[in-house]
């Protein structure tokens, strides 16, 4: 039987070239896009088109009038909104997974890391980079976003001698990856969005020696009872709210979390709740208007008179 092609649904913002292209990018994600492109209009040289990608199981029309809605709150913080417009289109499978092929490159996270699309032959550049190969476009998790950038150089930071590792919203896997590629023995990785769940398992068996990472299709760690040295979040800063009371019980001594998909405005609250459950930020990472914290307990960071304990 012949397999049926899924529909995409492609939101289209074009924006005049002088308006900034991240506004809009936030937009997106403020209403759920894993993702989105940056494409000059061949046709009219002075528009931009910021584009994003939605499955017909995930689309809905309350994600156009959601993101309309954020669009129309932009002239109260000053933005002229002249020339900017929202189309929709619809497209299958095979034109989706060829229009994000020619936007995605190899990204380079740090000295010793790169990430990879599946389709692109590189070369490291030095014997000790480490090579994440990466299916993007599957599912959030490329490296090219901000937050998952942040996470990445976050957990390169800390990862250490850590031997266990919770990955909160894994989507594509990447960070999980990372943390095996970094020597972490134990990694288990959760999503509650079972297409996520598909593209991770995918994405791990891209990359040798990673293969026995377990990818669970769960919220948050609910009915999760182990611990673990570090815990990553890449979720946006409400659902990081709901799971900030689960933290210290998931948590080894002397372990860090790392919590990301936070925008700046939200990062206040978060720090303020993480200090309401004794934990203090280490590190902030801001990039492109997300925050991504690291944080561990204070008693294990910090002495009394506010030395750094280790
Ligand atoms: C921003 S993406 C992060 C993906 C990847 N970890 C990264 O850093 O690029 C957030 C992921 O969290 C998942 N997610 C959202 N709410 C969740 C929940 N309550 N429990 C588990 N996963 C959740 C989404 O399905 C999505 O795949």
């Amino acid at each position: 039987m012949e397999e049926r092609l899924m529909i995409w649904k492609k939101i289209t913002v074009a924006i005049p070239n002088d308006f900034d292209p991240e506004i809009i990018s936030d937009a997106f994600m403020r209403v759920g896009a894993n993702g989105t492109e940056m494409v000059d209009d061949e046709d009219n040289s002075v528009k931009t088109k910021i584009n994003s990608y939605f499955d017909e199981n995930n689309y809905n029309e309350k994600i156009l009038t959601d993101l309309k809605t954020q669009l129309n709150k932009l002239p109260e913080f000053g933005f002229d909104m002249t020339g900017v417009e929202v189309s929709v289109s619809a497209l299958d499978d095979s034109s989706w997974e060829n229009e994000w092929k020619q936007y995605y490159h190899p990204v380079k996270i740090s000295r010793y890391l790169t990430v990879v699309p599946n389709w692109v032959d590189y070369q490291p550049k030095y014997s000790d980079e480490h090579i994440i190969v990466m299916d993007p476009g599957k599912s959030f998790g490329t490296g090219t976003h901000p937050t998952t950038y942040s996470c990445m150089q976050a957990l390169e930071l800390i990862l250490g001698d850590a031997k266990s590792l919770y990955d909160v919203g894994t989507g594509s896997g990447i960070l999980s990856i990372q943390a095996r590629q970094l020597g972490v023995k134990d990694i288990q990785a959760f999503d509650l969005d079972p297409e996520a769940v598909r593209a991770a398992k995918e994405n791990i068996q891209l990359n040798p020696g990673c293969e026995d990472i377990e990818v669970f299709e769960n919220s948050l760690l609910d009915g999760v009872d182990g611990k673990v040295d570090v815990i990553v979040a890449n979720i946006l800063a409400d659902v990081i709210l709901q799971f900030i009371p689960d933290i210290d019980a998931h948590l080894n001594k002397d372990g860090f979390v790392v919590l990301s998909g936070i925008i700046n405005e939200k990062e206040a609250l978060i720090t303020q709740k993480m200090a309401e459950i004794g934990f203090v930020v280490l590190e902030a990472f801001h990039l492109k208007g997300w925050s991504t914290l690291i944080c561990r307990r204070k008693e294990e960071f910090e002495a009394e008179d506010g030395a750094i304990l280790r």
